[in-house]
């Protein structure tokens, strides 16, 4: 069995790339990193080298290419993006089951930041916002312990994959996470903004959902005790059926459909109270066609509080699932995984437990 948690450092100094996206969040990430992660790095005797990136896809072309013997650890400074970047170059090398071992590391610099908001969660620390959720990763990065991290394979109609540590989203929060990039200059502070411009009018997307109940399937083993990533693939073909212990759902029509694998959507959206990083589950939350608009503004209210499944609203779904399907049938609309928007269309998912290893509390 592998230990819970490890240090990544050892006795030798450790070499951590750190990668900034200095256009992320309110475009102050140098300046935060500078500002108050630069000393603490320093105090703790953490030997760093500071990659700025200087374009999208920048972050993956380099963790793609990169001699990953001369790095113990891979950290990322900015949004939930560039962290999908890195994953997914890691998952292109020849190397990858090897190379997605590499300790990944995160501080936060967008304007969402839910997985730096889910570590301090697990970290069992009171709530944390903004500088202070910032100098709770940094304090995470300098004492170094590293545990397994939950990865899930994307599959798209066109045959592309690729791997995700956060949330596959269609319908409102798809919409609100995108459309309101363009309010990013105010922080997290979005999508309250984002969630009232889409509430004005609000769309209903049809399609059907499936998905395969954890109840159904034992907790599939890591990565690295079974080898491969086909020794155990929970899905058929996107144009075969689902096999019979798959759930369907009834309904067809809805406001919304959310796949997450972490606790937090943003760093004050607690989405599952009970998640941690290496659970194995995909936790699937549908709201489905006739909420009005007020009970949709009360559930993401409550959601600050991750009070949302008690507010007995019976729109709202909630299951623990391994692997999940959806089809589109609305001919527009958007999805994205990761809060990156991906192609429309059918799209499949399952969990890959404890496949990658992540520094945290
Ligand atoms: N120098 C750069 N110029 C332009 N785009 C970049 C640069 N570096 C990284 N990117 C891209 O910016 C995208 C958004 O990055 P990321 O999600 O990390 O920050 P963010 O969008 O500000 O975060 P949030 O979504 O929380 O606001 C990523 O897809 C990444 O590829």
């Amino acid at each position: 069995m592998e230990p819970e948690q490890s240090a990544y450092r050892g006795m030798r100094p450790c070499r951590t790339m750190i990668l900034v996206n200095p256009h992320s969040g309110r475009g102050q990430a140098l300046q935060l990193f500078t500002g108050h992660i630069q000393a603490m790095l320093t105090e703790a005797d953490v030997p760093y080298t500071l990659v700025i990136t200087e374009h999208q896809n920048h972050a993956r072309e380099l963790v793609r290419n990169a001699d990953l013997s001369q790095w113990d650890a891979l950290v990322i400074m900015s949004g939930d993006g560039l962290l999908f970047e890195v994953i997914n170059g890691l998952m292109e090398r020849e190397d990858w089951q090897q190379a997605i071992k590499t300790p990944l590391g995160i501080l936060p610099g967008g304007s969402g930041n839910a997985l730096a908001a889910s570590l301090h969660h697990y970290s069992q620390s009171p709530p944390a916002w903004n500088e202070e959720l910032l100098l709770s990763c940094g304090f995470m990065l300098c004492k170094g312990l590293v545990g397994p991290l939950d990865l899930v394979s994307v599959h798209l109609a066109s045959g592309q994959r690729f791997f995700s540590f956060l949330s596959l989203a269609w319908g409102f929060v798809a919409d609100v996470d995108i459309e309101s990039e363009k309010y990013r200059h105010v922080g997290a502070i979005r999508f309250l903004m984002g969630t009232l411009v889409r509430l004005a009018s609000l769309r209903v997307y049809q399609g059907r959902l499936a998905y395969l109940p954890a109840k159904e399937e034992p907790k599939p083993q890591t990565e690295n005790q079974r080898g491969s990533l086909n020794n155990h693939s929970l899905l058929p073909g996107l144009d075969q059926p689902v096999p019979d212990n798959w759930t369907v759902v009834n309904e067809e029509d809805f406001v919304l459909v959310l796949a997450i694998y972490q606790s937090h959507l943003a760093e004050d959206l607690w989405t599952v109270p009970g998640a941690t990083a290496d659970d194995g589950l995909i936790h699937l939350f549908y709201v489905t066609a006739g909420i009005s608009r007020p009970a949709l503004l009360r559930l993401f209210l409550a959601m600050e509080k991750g009070s949302h499944l008690a507010c007995g609203c019976p729109h709202l779904a909630y299951e623990k699932v391994r692997a999940v399907r959806l089809e589109p049938t609305s001919q527009q609309g958007m999805i994205t995984v990761d809060g990156e928007v991906v192609e429309y269309g059918p799209i499949q998912a399952q969990i890959h437990p404890g496949m990658a290893n992540l520094i945290r509390g």
